[in-house]
């Protein structure tokens, strides 16, 4: 069952954890994120024309400190991160996906509960039209009803936005309606991340920030599942 609630235990005054789950499609770039958000590489991330991950695993950042501040106070962040198999997969059903990534969910965020799940998008890959066998499909059934407030788009690969020419609006403006329809029921929460260009570390922070605003703007309620 799922439930939302405020999470006292995971932020006292001066330290807040953060909890994020990975969905999306085979090769779309989770482990890869997820390394680029703990500043680690703890999720094995290799290309391969078939799915790499077959288990979820969690990982855990170190302690980034006066990170932010909040009620004036300077806030220390750790960052937990939940890598799932991609959806669809090339070895293993949706049932099999499905409930792997449900039993992680409620071993690891369970109690303290889930912040926010990012739906990591290829930027050179339509979003999948076919409801059955969608990632965002897999994240309704696993989230409940209120997934639209905990779920952001991670776009992958967009250094291909540019040099494809476009920028970030011009890409979002020439986006399917299927990705526009999306867009606009999780309230425009979408990130991009750049393979080139910026040190690993600024991508981070950049992408940490803007996390961070979205489970702001959502006053830090989690999602548990019991
Ligand atoms: N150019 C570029 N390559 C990326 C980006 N993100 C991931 N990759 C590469 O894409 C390949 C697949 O990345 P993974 O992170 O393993 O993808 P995954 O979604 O975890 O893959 P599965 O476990 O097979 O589902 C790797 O070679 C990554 O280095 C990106 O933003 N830009």
């Amino acid at each position: 069952m799922l439930s939302l609630c405020l999470p006292t235990a995971m932020m006292d005054s001066n330290k807040m954890t953060i909890n994020l789950v990975l969905f999306g499609m085979t090769q779309s770039g989770k482990s890869s994120a997820g390394n680029i958000l703990l500043g680690s590489t703890d999720f094995h991330s290799s290309f391969a024309p078939c799915s790499v991950t077959k288990d979820c695993s969690l990982g855990r950042s170190c302690h980034f400190h006066s990170f932010m501040r909040r009620g004036g106070q300077e806030v220390t962040l750790q960052v937990q991160v939940l890598d799932t198999p991609g959806y669809p997969h090339s070895r293993l059903s949706k049932k099999h996906v499905k409930q792997e990534v449900r039993e992680a969910l409620a071993h690891h965020f369970g109690q303290e509960g889930l912040h926010l799940a990012l739906l990591v998008q290829r930027v050179d890959v339509p979003l999948c039209e076919q409801e059955d066998s969608s990632p965002v499909q897999m994240i309704q059934e696993l989230l409940g009803h209120a997934w639209k407030n905990y779920t952001a788009i991670l776009f992958t690969h967009a250094e291909k936005i540019e040099e494809a020419g476009l920028n970030e609006d011009e890409y979002l403006h020439e986006a399917s309606d299927t990705l526009l329809t999306l867009l606009n029921s999780i309230q425009r929460r979408y990130i991009f991340q750049y393979k080139k260009g910026n040190s690993l570390n600024e991508q981070r922070l950049k992408i940490l920030e803007r996390i961070i605003e979205f489970i702001k703007e959502n006053c830090y309620q989690v999602l548990t599942f019991k």
